[in-house]
């Protein structure tokens, strides 16, 4: 006789784990948990289910009720061993690019020593308001809100924080009022001590990019970078190499003063990806300061950038949507 029982028996095989059932006079009521599935995938297996239940001997009726949880929004960490290395404008670049991608992205600024995303971002001097005590991103041209730690602090304040104070403050950014943002890009404070080893434990980002450039000091400090993220379990998306050769302004012929391919290899050795190079280029520096990323133009400054977002949208459809 068709029971509870028999009726989880015959959706394992359809909907393993997701599906739960009570059976009560002839009526089948299915509760299925569609958290994270299209909404094809979701008529599928409720045509699935209601075609397999309703073959059972004794039901009359199928329902089906479809639960779904409230799916957090993730971030992606920028991180880097040691200041410089440019990841700031990797961070800026990398989430207007993510954004043109089609994702819905926000910047959070968690760089205490040195928040520079309201520059690079186009809105230095505008304060965030708040709701309540919910804080309200500052809406840029780009596409990308920003809440940045630099509203939140003087910058003589941030050396003597430490990690418990610094992830308290984060938690203020993160959980401020981001709309329909999926994404969030993290851009952490240099370094790889306890204040961002606090912030990425707290904060669990989904995965983290790491910046360096091709000196083999800074490489060093990329490992560290890739340590502090192991201690945390979090995985590393890839490493990008910055200011990766010197493109000449008056030629456009790239140099390699530092020589070539020192972080692909190292990235390979260390059995992360590669997500791809960003030239030491004077534009870069030029547009970056003047609030205009280069991510956001037609140049090939936001052919590079699109690829690694590509790399990186890919990275996070592979790993959870
Ligand atoms: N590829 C590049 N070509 C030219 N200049 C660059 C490039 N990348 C970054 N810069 C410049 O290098 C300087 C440092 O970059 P940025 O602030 O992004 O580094 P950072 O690693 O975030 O530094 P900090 O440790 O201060 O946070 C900036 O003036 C920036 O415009």
């Amino acid at each position: 006789m068709t029971d509870k029982n028999t009726i989880e028996a015959e959706l394992a095989p359809l909907a393993a784990g997701r599906a739960t059932a009570r059976f009560d006079e002839g009526r089948a009521s299915i509760v299925l948990d569609v958290t994270g599935l299209s909404n094809e995938v979701r008529e599928e297996l409720e045509g699935d289910i209601r075609r397999v239940v309703g073959a059972l001997p004794g039901v009359a009726e199928v329902r089906v009720l479809m639960t779904s949880e409230r799916r957090t929004r993730r971030l992606v960490a920028v991180a880097s061993g040691k200041g410089g290395v440019g990841k700031s404008t990797v961070s800026a670049n990398l989430a207007i690019a993510l954004s043109r991608a089609g994702r819905k992205v926000g910047m959070v600024d968690a760089d205490i020593y040195g928040p520079s995303q309201p520059r690079l971002l186009g809105v230095e001097g505008v304060r965030p308001k708040a709701r309540e005590k919910t804080l309200i991103p500052v809406e840029t041209k780009f596409g990308v809100p920003l809440l940045s730690m630099g509203g939140l602090i003087a910058p003589d304040q941030a050396i003597a924080w430490r990690g418990p104070m610094a992830g308290g403050a984060l938690g203020q950014l993160v959980d401020g009022d981001w709309g329909a943002c999926e994404l969030l890009v993290l851009d952490l404070p240099p370094g790889t001590g306890d204040v961002q080893l606090t912030m990425i434990q707290k904060h669990k980002p989904a995965g983290a990019v790491i910046v360096s450039t091709p000196q083999d000091l800074a490489l060093i400090d990329a490992r560290r970078a890739i340590d502090l993220f192991a201690k945390a379990n979090i995985p590393i998306i890839g490493l990008v190499e910055n200011m990766a050769g010197y493109a000449c302004p008056h030629c456009g012929e790239v140099s390699d003063p530092f020589g070539r391919g020192g972080a692909e290899a190292a990235a390979a050795e260390l059995g992360i990806p590669f997500l791809g190079r960003i030239p030491l280029e004077l534009a870069i520096r030029e547009a970056s300061d003047a609030g205009e990323p280069p991510a956001a133009g037609n140049g090939p400054g936001a052919a590079s950038f699109a690829e690694i977002a590509g790399k990186v949208d890919g990275w996070l459809k592979q790993n959870g949507g």
